[in-house]
């Protein structure tokens, strides 16, 4: 009558804090992290028969993670998303992938009179480092690398015109615009073979160019569009990472609309005079791509 199709099961919202003492030193390091973990095998008496046999407990599943976090470095989150995997596919026979997932929190050092603080550090904005990633039994390990939630603000710098006019459109071109975003930038990397292919991989270079392409871009960059301009960042990421196989964006398009104060004693706030704007919360563009290297052209 009816047939399981697909399942996977795991712990989500593992919250993970390791420190790095330096005895010598007295700097401490610290990470944070927060980690989904779901295995796929076979497991599908476990819904069908009730046969728990098959079943690594999720709790199972969330000392694994304490453990290797404390046998292994969890730094960068993409080899400790790998180490795990790799665990999970090689312990358990039955088990023949896993999806790890890990969001890293930011934990910025702090300065004090302008001195690095050995212990001390600050929550210096929203946006978080993310990593996805799939072992599979003989097949090796896709990881995916993430930016999300960085917010960006230029406030001139952003033109939009030239578009596309009908009798659906209302909207004036514009030489000069506020230009606001918040980054959601994703690079894939070729699979790899194995760990160890993983453990000699600069990831946290990789963060750092995509992260400093995406701002420089941003700052720099005569926007003609948004796509134009993440084309461009794009571009750059896979330039910067050769073992990268595909980069992709996804940009709100956060909206400040002019204020016509005119009403007003003849206030002029429009055009060149426009200082006092009207954030919009929504609804907002939402402009997404990616971008491969060059070879048999793709599908749009
Ligand atoms: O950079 C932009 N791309 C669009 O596709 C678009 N559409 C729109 O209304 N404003 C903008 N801005």
């Amino acid at each position: 009558m009816s047939q399981l199709s697909y399942a996977r099961y795991g712990k989500d919202n593992v919250r993970l804090y390791k420190v790095e003492r330096d005895e010598k030193s007295g700097i401490q390091s610290v990470v944070e992290q927060t980690v989904c973990v779901l295995l796929e095998g076979d497991i599908e008496t476990s819904y069908t028969e009730a046969d728990n046999s098959v079943i690594v407990a999720t709790d199972t599943q969330k000392q694994t993670v304490y453990i290797l976090a404390k046998q292994n470095p969890i730094n960068p989150p993409e080899q400790f998303a790998a180490t795990l995997g790799t665990h999970f596919t090689t312990k358990y026979p039955h088990i023949h992938a896993a999806h790890v997932k890990i969001i890293q929190h930011r934990w910025t050092r702090m300065e004090v009179d302008g001195k690095p603080h050995p212990h001390s550090f600050f929550r210096d904005g929203e946006e978080i480092r993310v990593v996805e990633s799939v072992t599979r039994e003989g097949k090796g390990i896709d990881i995916k690398s993430k930016i999300e939630k960085l917010l960006v603000l230029k406030s001139t710098g952003s033109a939009f015109y030239g578009f596309h006019r009908d009798e659906f459109t209302q909207l004036p071109e514009t030489w000069d615009r506020i230009l606001s975003t918040e980054v959601e930038a994703g690079w894939k990397w070729n699979t790899f073979k194995s760990l160890s292919e993983v453990k000699s991989t600069d990831f946290n270079g990789a963060w750092k160019a995509a992260r400093d392409i995406t701002l420089k871009t941003f700052a720099i960059d005569n926007s003609a569009s948004v796509q134009n301009t993440m084309y461009k960042m794009c571009d750059q990421i896979l330039a910067a990472v050769p073992t990268v196989e595909a980069v992709d964006y996804s940009l709100p398009n956060k909206h400040y609309f002019e204020i016509d104060l005119s009403w007003h004693k003849g206030l002029k706030n429009t055009g060149k005079d426009a200082t006092v704007y009207a954030p919009q919360s929504n609804p907002n563009g939402l402009i997404q791509c990616t971008v491969t290297r060059k070879g048999p052209k793709a599908k749009l």
